[in-house]
């Protein structure tokens, strides 16, 4: 990066009550906001060609910090020419600072005020990571948009579990700060922890704020607890955020949620869950969730959706998706992948049109009515 490279900014184009629309702008492109993001861990969207992925709508994709050291190694991706060229995506990328894969994947992890002490998944070696080598890594990888290492705690928790978790996670935000320096073009992330007790989810962001991040994610969240409970923290913390700097909602979430969240001013998401779905055979459609393995579908010479510009919705019967995930296919997890993912670009298309006309509240609502349709 040389000192003309221009830094990250986020510039809002329109509000309709807390929900926003605007544009994240960062050296290899823009992001629409509200985005979703789909997810990368590996350095691939699964089941996706990286042409594909940009086509259906998708500015930015995810990539997991803590897979990507076990294999093919930090060091390695940085001698290969980094992520972006390794699997020839030259949009941003966001990467997790891998605190939160270690807790849900590996096996004997210890934390301490030092970092996270664990043992990979792939072939049981000890890894230790720190705040300052999950900085380092994510700039080896060549993140974009970099997330401070913290401690995700699942709900329901003891209070005393969650404010330590919380409390070290700050200290663990100052670290990460100081670690990043100033890197023009890229951005650094504070993640809001506090599990669902409002007065920690509030001193968190309010120290988080203090440290003038380029962006505040709210974690800690979608991981169990109800969408009542989501939404309720959302809502405490959202005040506290500083308007002109983007908000991302960690691992959320279906339609539902997204939509939801948008309406209480998150700007960006990413989930497993319509890739993951479509791997197992489920199709996001405008009436709710079709399951293509169901019998029902077995001579339903139907497309998925005739209105969708996606082959994959428009092209193809339920007849023969249903044959390709009975017959374990992969052009099953192929097509449904690409639906999915087409489905969700579209409904943040939807929301940021909506935005901008005034007018999602009624979004929301016509479009909660299909889904409550149902036999999508
Ligand atoms: C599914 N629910 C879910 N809740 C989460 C909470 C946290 C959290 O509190 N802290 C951090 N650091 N990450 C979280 C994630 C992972 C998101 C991710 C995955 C892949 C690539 C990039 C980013 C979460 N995912």
């Amino acid at each position: 990066m040389t000192e003309e490279t221009p830094a990250l900014s986020f510039a809002l184009h329109a509000v309709d009550g807390a929900a926003r629309t605007g544009e994240i702008t960062t050296p290899r492109g823009q992001i629409r906001t509200p985005a979703f993001m789909p997810v990368g861990t590996a350095g691939t969207v699964k089941a996706m060609y990286p042409s594909q992925v940009r086509d259906l709508g998708a500015d930015i994709v995810l990539g997991n910090t803590y897979h990507l050291m076990l294999r093919p190694g930090a060091e390695r991706l940085a001698r290969l020419g980094g992520l972006h060229r390794l699997m020839r995506w030259d949009g941003p990328i966001l990467t997790d600072s891998g605190g939160f894969q270690v807790m849900s994947l590996s096996a004997l992890r210890k934390i301490d005020e030092e970092g996270v002490t664990f043992r990979s998944h792939i072939d049981g070696s000890t890894h230790r990571m720190s705040p300052e080598r999950s900085i380092e890594i994510q700039g080896l990888i060549g993140s974009d948009i970099q997330m401070q290492l913290d401690e995700c705690v699942r709900l329901p928790a003891e209070p005393a579990a969650i404010e330590s978790a919380m409390r070290l996670s700050l200290r663990w935000a100052e670290r990460c700060r100081a670690a990043f320096g100033e890197q023009p073009g890229r951005a650094l992330f504070g993640i809001v922890q506090g599990g669902d007790i409002p007065a920690l989810r509030v001193e968190s962001a309010r120290a988080l704020v203090g440290l003038d991040l380029k962006g505040y994610a709210i974690g800690g969240l979608a991981v169990g607890e109800p969408q009542a409970v989501m939404l309720a923290m959302i809502e405490t913390v959202e005040p506290h955020l500083p308007a002109e700097k983007p908000r991302y909602l960690m691992g959320v979430g279906t339609p539902d949620d997204i939509v939801q969240a948008v309406t209480r001013g998150i700007d960006m998401f990413d989930c497993v869950m319509p890739t993951r779905a479509g791997r197992h055979g489920l199709a996001y459609t405008s009436h709710g969730r079709v399951n293509l393995r169901n019998a029902r579908h077995a001579e339903d010479i139907r497309p998925l959706d005739e209105t969708s510009d996606c082959p994959a919705a428009r092209d193809y019967s339920r007849a023969y998706l249903h044959h390709l995930v009975r017959s374990d296919e992969i052009l099953g997890m192929m097509l449904l992948t690409w639906n999915n993912l087409a489905y969700y670009q579209g409904l943040m298309a939807s929301l940021r049109a909506a935005i901008r006309e005034g007018r999602l509240a009624a979004f929301a609502e016509e479009t909660r009515e299909g889904w409550a349709q149902g036999e999508g």
